[in-house]
């Protein structure tokens, strides 16, 4: 379970890009960013950046992360950034993965979910990443009493 909720994360999670306000001259790479301007590196494109993640970079595949997050990025932290890096990072990253889990656990426990037919593939950025049209699924009962 682990490894679908990086890999969903990798793929489509909420934040598309960071903004960070650059206090004095920087060279980053090639760039010489001048101080006082405001920047928005974008997460989404680090994540999906074939050079980190192979030419399957766009493909749905959780065992990318078999062998962890270091493994999967070839040991390059920012490659992968859900919840932010750094002093800065997510307070709330172990208490959402573990809802995400308990939450997960306990849908799986009672029901077999399958896509519905009428879902459309089209994540869009408002505010956070989100499927325009929703998420339609079908979800059947494991047990007659559930
Ligand atoms: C899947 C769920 C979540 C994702 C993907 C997420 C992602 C993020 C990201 C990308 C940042 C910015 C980090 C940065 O600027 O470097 C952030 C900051 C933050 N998040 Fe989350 N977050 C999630 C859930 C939560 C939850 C459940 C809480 C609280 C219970 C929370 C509390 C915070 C706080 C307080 C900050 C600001 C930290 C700071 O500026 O020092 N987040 N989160």
């Amino acid at each position: 379970m682990t490894m679908i909720i990086n890999e969903t994360l990798r793929l489509y999670g909420p934040s598309s890009g960071l903004p960070r306000a650059v206090t004095r001259e920087v060279q980053l790479g090639k760039l010489l960013l001048p101080a006082n301007i405001d920047i928005l590196p974008i997460s989404i494109g680090l994540q999906r950046d074939p050079h980190f993640w192979g030419d399957d970079a766009h493909h749905f595949k959780p065992e990318r992360f078999a062998e962890g997050i270091a493994k999967a990025t070839n040991y390059t932290p920012a490659a992968f950034r859900p919840f932010g890096l750094g002093p800065r990072s997510c307070v709330g990253m172990t208490f959402a993965t573990i809802e995400a889990k308990v939450a997960l656990s306990m849908i799986l426990q009672r029901y077999t979910i399958t896509l519905s037919p009428a879902y459309v593939h089209s994540p869009i950025p408002v505010l956070t990443i989100r499927p325009q049209h929703g998420i339609q699924v079908i979800l059947e009962p494991i047990h007659s009493n559930a």
